[in-house]
């Protein structure tokens, strides 16, 4: 019989929580410890999670939660919000891997980056305790540039599209449903943080824009970069063919990739090269759902590696 392992859940109300906590009931090695949220405190984690049972939501502090002294810790939380539990677990449980969801550790040098198709031997993510969990636009963007980053020039531009639950439960324009029908709402039209973010993991300035769409998730990336010397059509799409390869959860197609392609797959589908412009300009899109391979499908993937388990235990390989 192999070993379980105990997970909480902090912000387990939220869009990400939602699908962490179906994430965790289906994994064969995890085990839900707590899953806590305010307002639905003393509620069936089953009326949320139908997999889930005997187990209610409960609104822990942080020090509550650190004294479960769980295996793992998935930290689901808006950004700021993570910090009070972070140092109850320094305290109280040092030994617990705790994953963050939000920005808060990404620019934090003693933080692993959980990209893991691209940074898993770079940040030692097996057996991490710490893991920053990258944004959802940036995921899909680093997936686009990392095969080209050494080839290309500065200031690839990166014309981003998400589903309104990028914005959280929180009540805002962004995600407010009657602002988005038929419309395309672009926002942080640059400076955006995974502008700040993509720039730190590539080491190269990129030009960011963000849009939500009506749908509800699913995001698109449509990245422009310039090559720095002619390089053909055949020669970058062995780049991107070498570069995953062995990557269940990425697929590389020549087809342009379209939203609905990206929305409710646990992987990410990059598509759509074009080399143009005598053979200087690079067109190549990135489609994924934001609320998955953007946020808990990579989150399990981080805790699989930080546990010492399969990466892909528990999630479905490929699209
Ligand atoms: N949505 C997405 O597509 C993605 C989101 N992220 C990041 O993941 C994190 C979670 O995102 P998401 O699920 O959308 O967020 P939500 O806002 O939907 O959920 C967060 C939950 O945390 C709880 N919460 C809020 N503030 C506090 C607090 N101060 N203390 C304790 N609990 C609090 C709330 O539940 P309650 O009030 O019931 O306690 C809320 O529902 C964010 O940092 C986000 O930026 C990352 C990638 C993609
Ligand atoms: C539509 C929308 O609002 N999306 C969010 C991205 C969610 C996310 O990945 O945020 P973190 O980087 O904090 O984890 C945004 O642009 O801020």
């Amino acid at each position: 019989m192999s070993r379980t392992f105990s997970i909480g859940l902090i912000g387990a109300r939220g869009f990400t929580g939602r699908e962490l906590l179906k994430l965790i009931a289906g994994h064969p090695a995890f085990e839900l410890a707590f899953a806590s949220s305010r307002e639905l405190a003393g509620t069936p984690v089953s009326d949320m999670a139908p997999e889930i049972s005997g187990v209610d939501f409960e609104a822990l502090s942080p020090d509550e939660a650190a004294a479960r002294k769980p295996d793992a810790c998935v930290l689901a939380l808006p950004d700021g919000a993570g910090a009070a539990f972070v140092a109850a677990f320094e305290a109280a449980s040092p030994e617990t891997v705790l994953v963050d969801l939000s920005a808060d550790y990404r620019f934090d040098d003693n933080w692993a980056y959980g990209l893991p198709e691209l940074y898993r031997q770079r940040e030692g993510l097996a057996g991490a305790k710490r893991i920053a969990n990258p944004g959802c636009y940036a995921t899909a963007a680093q997936l686009a540039l990392h095969p080209v980053n050494a080839i290309i020039e500065d200031y690839p531009s990166v014309f981003g599209v998400s589903g309104y639950s990028g914005a959280g439960t929180t009540p805002s324009r962004k995600n407010d449903t009657e602002a988005l029908a038929d419309n395309l709402m672009p926002y942080a039209l640059s400076g955006h943080k995974h502008e700040r973010e993509v720039t730190r993991q590539l080491r190269r300035p990129i030009a960011f824009t963000p849009h939500v769409h009506p749908a509800f998730s699913g995001i698109l990336v449509t990245v422009h970069a310039r090559l720095r010397q002619p390089v053909s059509l055949e020669k970058v799409s062995a780049l991107y063919e070498e570069a995953y390869a062995g990557e269940p959860l990425v697929k590389v197609q020549d087809a342009a990739p379209e939203l609905k392609d990206g929305t409710g797959i646990q992987g990410a589908i990059i598509g759509g090269l074009t080399v143009v412009a005598d053979q200087r300009r690079l067109v190549v899109l990135c489609a994924e759902d934001n609320l998955l391979k953007g946020a808990a499908v990579q989150a399990v993937q981080n805790l699989n590696l930080a546990l010492g388990l399969d990466e892909l235990s528990g999630i479905t390989a490929g699209n």
